[in-house]
């Protein structure tokens, strides 16, 4: 990936100092300096060694007389694949798991307490082919398949909730696929799983070839370490996806993604829409996109004129969480693999709910109302004309 643009942040670090550099960070971010956490020096060698990016960001809430401070250590991590993809489906999916683990033991050599990985974490994003084989074989149980398994013991060892998304196989309904995100309990137990409510039907994200809208829902995990909610990838360009999580009580919504810098995937939103997320629904987010170029073996077309070819685009990582007074840190790289944590403060959402009055300014009541309407069959949408005099 040389030649690729690393991160806006380096274009901005590379150009701005002083005043100048503290007045965008205090516009932009919503603060002057990130509020660096300080990694272990075991931490920083094995990143090195390993060759991914690590980073650490506080986000503290007021000191409040009736509660004690909620902190949590929360991790995500994003990858590029390991293997090309016309290895065997068990080699290319073991390569991921055998990178990708050494970033979940600094996650857990570091204390985090939530970890989450970007969509399909363990496979290629292969939908872009529409080819049903061998891509399906990647799919397994979200409860007994194998990447399940493997995060079980990880979450034992480290007292770590950890949100995988996976291509989920329903053996007790038909065999049929689902774009699954499990939550896996610190003590090894599945807590439950989301299916993606939203699936794309733009460029090359022919992900509607391999499976449906979800059926569970808006479902909060409520966790030792808090409550959380996955909103998977497309969701994040609904608005009421993101509400839902929030009226279930979610305290963290995270946004695992596979999105690229192409028209389809819009990489210009992506800055906005977890954060715009975060600030409606006043609770912390976590968006996290994989990385690289993934080259597939046969060549596919994105019926648009254009000629065929055998990838999607850069998927240009940037993961980065938002508080609820929607303040950011900076993102991961555009191009290399890496562990974000954020020590936050949940006690955060109830006062900036106390302060902002989002919630209680909501009109859920008229906006049920026009909802139902505009499902009518004969509905007229309200529209206003200048009459004439
Ligand atoms: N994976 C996925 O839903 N990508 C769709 C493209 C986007 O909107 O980011």
């Amino acid at each position: 990936m040389d030649g690729e643009t690393v991160s806006l942040e380096t274009i901005i670090n590379n150009n701005l100092t002083g005043r100048d550099l503290e007045e965008f960070n205090r516009i932009y971010y919503g603060r002057r300096d990130h509020h660096e956490v300080k990694l272990k020096d075991t931490s920083i060698a094995a990143a090195k060694d390993a060759d991914f990016e690590i980073a650490a960001y506080a986000f503290p809430a007021k000191k409040e007389h009736t509660r004690p401070p909620r902190i949590v250590k929360v991790g995500v991590i994003q990858h590029s694949i390991a293997a090309p993809t016309d290895r065997p489906v068990n080699e290319q999916k073991n390569a991921i798991l055998t990178k990708v683990k050494k970033i979940i033991d600094v996650a857990g050599q570091e204390g985090v307490n939530i970890l989450c990985f970007q969509e399909l974490w363990n496979m290629p994003f292969a939908f872009c082919t529409r080819e049903k084989q061998p891509w399906c074989e990647f799919a397994e149980s979200a409860e007994e398949g194998p990447t399940t398994r493997f995060l079980r013991e990880l979450a034992v060892k480290y007292a770590m909730v950890i949100v995988s998304s996976i291509l989920e196989r329903d053996e007790n309904h038909a065999d049929i696929l689902w774009n699954t995100t499990v939550v896996i309990s610190d003590t090894g137990n599945v807590i439950g799983k989301h299916r993606k409510n939203h699936i794309p039907r733009v460029g090359d994200f022919n992900e509607s070839n391999y499976y449906m809208e979800g059926n569970t829902g808006h479902p909060v995990f409520a966790t030792r370490y808090g409550k959380i909610a996955v909103n998977i990838c497309f969701g994040r360009h609904h608005v009421l996806n993101w509400m839902m999580f929030g009226l279930n009580g979610a305290e963290i919504v995270f946004n695992p993604s596979a999105t690229v810098a192409g028209e389809a995937g819009s990489e210009y939103m992506w800055n906005i829409e977890a954060r715009n997320a975060a600030i409606t629904n006043c609770y912390f987010t976590a968006a996290i996109n994989r990385v690289g170029y993934e080259e597939f073996p046969n060549e596919f077309t994105s019926a648009d004129g254009k000629p065929a070819h055998k990838e999607l685009g850069l998927f240009y990582g940037s993961s980065y969480f938002c508080g609820p007074d929607g303040v950011r840190c900076p993102g991961l790289s555009r191009t290399k693999d890496g562990l974000l944590i954020g020590v936050m403060d949940l006690n955060m959402n109830r006062q900036i709910r106390d302060r902002r009055c989002y919630y209680m300014t909501q009109r859920l009541d008229m906006y049920a109302e026009s909802l139902r309407k505009a499902l009518d069959l004969d509905y007229k949408p309200q529209v206003v004309h200048e009459t004439e005099k």
